[in-house]
């Protein structure tokens, strides 16, 4: 059976994913799309060639299009709204990160789920998808560098527009962070404190760039993560895993080196696409796979929640200088 889905936002990664959906995936067809710009949607069906309609609004597209799954991919103030819908027509729904933008709007969400009886939603955080990450889990979960003691991270972007303000930094760039590092060292945040450096003559009055953001484990395992969204040079991400027995790093994306010119060098990429288009295929294959088999097995609504929960005291450390504590409710048996 090819699964029929249904677009709600077809922006920068909601016209990507369809495209995946499309040319790169097997089992699924996008028969429904909105956006509250409507002309966006139309132009991503006749890009695309898809035999799809394209419906006044993301509710219109649950209630009337017939779809087995949806993806939300609208601005993240939008999503809770979208997917607790879906949740209770009963139906299916990949939401791109955050889950929700407070701690208590993804809580709606996982109480929605629980009641709903079965697990509908996933989660768009991709990092576990990435075979560079999937190298670093086996490597700490292989015990082969000894326990994990620290890790340093960066996340930069070359630049951001001018609706990126500071608490972005961590709702919209740092998630990410948050996500893979509790999947990597299999621990729970404790606490969060967030330091600014000397600011970048390239970023905007908003946003308080750079950041660096410092984080505490249950198992204290210390971890640094700079977040530098106006870098200028390209999109790198850096993770560096110190352990009691040696170091592990994240993969470099494959490049070219090219010797000329009496320089030797190699191209980094500049985009959040193509850093990670692997994982993306793999993550929303394994989705579609799992709406299939009836059993989604990626990251949860769970996963949505805690990082939510760390996110939400990382921006409150931003706001006091202070180092925060991060209380994560006790994991449901239903996220187990
Ligand atoms: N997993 C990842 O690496 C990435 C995730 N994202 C996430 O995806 C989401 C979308 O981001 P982008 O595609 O970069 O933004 P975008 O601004 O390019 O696209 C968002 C689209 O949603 C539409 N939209 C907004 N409100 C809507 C509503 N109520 N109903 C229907 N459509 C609506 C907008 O008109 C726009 O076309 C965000 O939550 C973002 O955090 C974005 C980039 C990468
Ligand atoms: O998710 C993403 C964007 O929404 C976000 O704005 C960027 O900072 C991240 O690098 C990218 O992965």
């Amino acid at each position: 059976m090819t699964l029929k889905i249904g677009v709600i936002g077809t922006g920068a990664i909601g016209a990507d994913h369809t495209r995946r959906i499309t040319n790169t995936l097997t089992g699924a067809e996008v028969i429904a799309l909105t956006d509250v710009n409507q002309e966006q949607a139309e132009k991503v069906k006749q890009s695309l060639g898809l035999n799809a309609t394209v419906y006044k609004d993301g509710h219109e597209l649950i209630e009337k299009s017939g779809v087995d799954a949806v993806l939300v991919t609208s601005w993240g103030g939008t999503h809770e709204e979208y997917v607790l819908a879906a949740i209770k027509a009963g139906k299916y729904v990949f939401c791109e990160k955050p889950l929700a933008t407070t701690a208590q709007g993804c809580q709606n969400i996982v109480d929605a789920e629980m009641a709903a009886g079965k697990r509908l939603v996933q989660v768009g955080f991709m990092r576990p998808y990435d075979s560079g990450y999937k190298m670093l889990k086996e490597a700490i979960d292989s015990g082969a560098i000894g326990e994990p003691l620290m890790i340093h991270a960066a996340h930069r972007n070359p630049s951001v527009p001018e609706m990126y303000i500071t608490p972005m930094a961590i709702h919209d760039t740092l998630i990410h962070e948050l996500d893979v590092f509790r999947w990597l060292l299999d621990d729970e945040y404790v606490s969060a404190q967030v330091v600014f450096p000397r600011k970048s003559k390239y970023a905007h009055d908003k946003v308080a760039d750079p950041q660096i953001v410092m984080l505490e484990t249950k198992k204290g395992t210390r971890i640094d993560v700079e977040v530098f969204v106006n870098c200028q040079y390209g999109y790198d991400i850096q993770c560096s895993v110190v352990g009691e027995e040696g170091v592990v790093n994240l993969p470099e994306p494959q490049a070219l080196s090219m010797r000329k010119n009496a320089n030797l060098g190699q191209s980094i990429l500049t985009d959040w696409k193509d850093r990670f288009i692997e994982s993306y295929d793999v993550e929303l294959q394994d989705f579609v796979n799992g709406v299939q088999a009836g059993k989604l097995t990626g990251p949860s609504s769970w996963n949505g929640l805690a990082a939510a929960v760390s996110g939400d005291a990382c921006v409150k450390a931003q706001e006091s200088g202070l180092i925060e504590p991060i209380n994560l409710p006790d994991r449901p048996e239903f996220y187990r």
